[in-house]
């Protein structure tokens, strides 16, 4: 443990009677924006609880900002703010009576506390709605009012539990931006919190992996999607309308040229890089066809596939899937894009 790291853990159990949520976690989080990933019931807010000094362990030892999670719970509370996960916020009242009345429960004398609940609803980006009841509000606003709450009193390190959930495609972007920027404009660690595969890649720095209370896979989120040794091809179809199916046709070219080619979902090749010269072929073969080039990329791993994703599944535009590795946990739909939950189900549907 670094002078810096600001959760360690050490063999933490939590035995309920029927279920044991977390088992033998050892971890360790540095400063900056890590993600926890795993599939409901993996055990995340189980962790999250543990780690504010809310819910003793079972067994093991875990520090929070160096303070002891045993014995130093008010502690750690000072310097750790928490978004939870479920609807907590009384309808009744507004955005800024409410975050005032945390900030004040958490010491800061009234025309502080004002202050910086007007700051603070500004920077998550609630303006003239703050001062209407929130049971009107949309659950975008609402899991801001639960992210603003949560850093109102200045704190360390924030715990974000789901941050994302009930959010669209468009509000989860704009969260995960939120939240990016809690750590880069404030220089608040964040620990924050997923069921969903994929949809902290972009944000975190590091992603640690749990299923069943175990972990699975902590490493830096560049390790988790480092480049494959595949390139993704997309092409036009012919201009004159030539060839009836340019994919094949190009398949046909490279095979030929003894490149391994293989589908990647809707009119994409994947061809196995050989050397160098791989891209030249590739470039050569559509020109001969007389065709152009959509897409030309190595392709780069993805978060999903240490769930043992489909490979070549329907993947999306921007950040396609390489080979899957046989994998332990659960496997999920055939659609291992981004938003995959890790539920054993589908891709969540309002997503995909
Ligand atoms: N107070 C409790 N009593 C008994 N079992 C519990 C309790 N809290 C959690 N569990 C169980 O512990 C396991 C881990 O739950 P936890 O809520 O930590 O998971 P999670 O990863 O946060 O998932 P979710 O996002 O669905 O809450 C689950 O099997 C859950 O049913």
């Amino acid at each position: 443990m670094t002078v810096s790291t600001v959760i360690a853990t050490d063999g933490l159990t939590k035995r309920f009677p029927r279920v044991t949520a977390l088992d033998q976690l050892t971890v360790e989080v540095q400063p900056g924006v890590v993600g926890l990933v795993g599939a409901n019931g993996a055990g995340k807010s189980t962790l999250i609880k543990i780690l504010l000094g809310l819910s003793p362990a079972t067994s093991g030892t875990g520090r929070v900002l160096g303070l002891d999670i045993a014995t130093e719970g008010a502690a750690i509370r000072e310097r750790v703010g928490y978004m939870p996960e479920h609807d907590c916020l009384p309808p009744d009242v507004s955005a800024t009576e409410f975050t005032v009345h945390v900030a004040r429960m958490s010491g800061l004398p009234p025309a502080a506390a004002r202050e910086r609940t007007a700051d603070i609803l500004r920077h998550v980006g609630l303006y003239e709605e703050r001062y209407r009841p929130m049971g009107g509000y949309s659950t975008g606003m609402k899991q801001r009012v639960k992210l603003a709450q949560a850093l109102v009193h200045d704190p360390e390190l924030v715990l974000l539990d789901e941050p994302t959930n009930g959010l669209d495609p468009v509000g989860r972007d704009d969260m995960l931006e939120l939240i990016r920027r809690v750590h880069t404009d404030f220089g608040i660690s964040v620990l924050v919190t997923t069921h969903l595969l994929g949809e902290l890649e972009r944000t975190c720095d590091h992603l640690v992996v749990i299923d069943g209370g175990k972990l699975l896979r902590s490493s830096s989120t560049a390790s988790f999607t480092e480049a494959t040794q595949l390139l993704a091809v997309e092409v036009t179809d012919h201009p004159e309308d030539a060839l009836p199916d340019p994919d094949a046709a190009v398949r046909e070219r490279l095979t030929a040229a003894g490149l391994s080619v293989r589908s990647g979902g809707s009119r994409v090749l994947l061809v196995e890089i050989a050397g160098d010269d791989t891209y030249d072929a590739v470039r050569d073969a559509v020109a001969d066809l007389g065709l152009g080039l959509v897409r030309l990329e190595q392709r780069r791993h993805r978060v999903a596939e240490i769930f043992g994703a489909r490979a070549d599944a329907d993947v999306d535009d921007t950040a396609p899937a390489g080979p899957a590795p046989a994998g332990p946990g659960p496997a999920f739909g055939p659609s291992a894009a981004d938003h995959a939950e890790l539920t054993g189900g589908p891709a969540d549907a309002a997503v995909s």
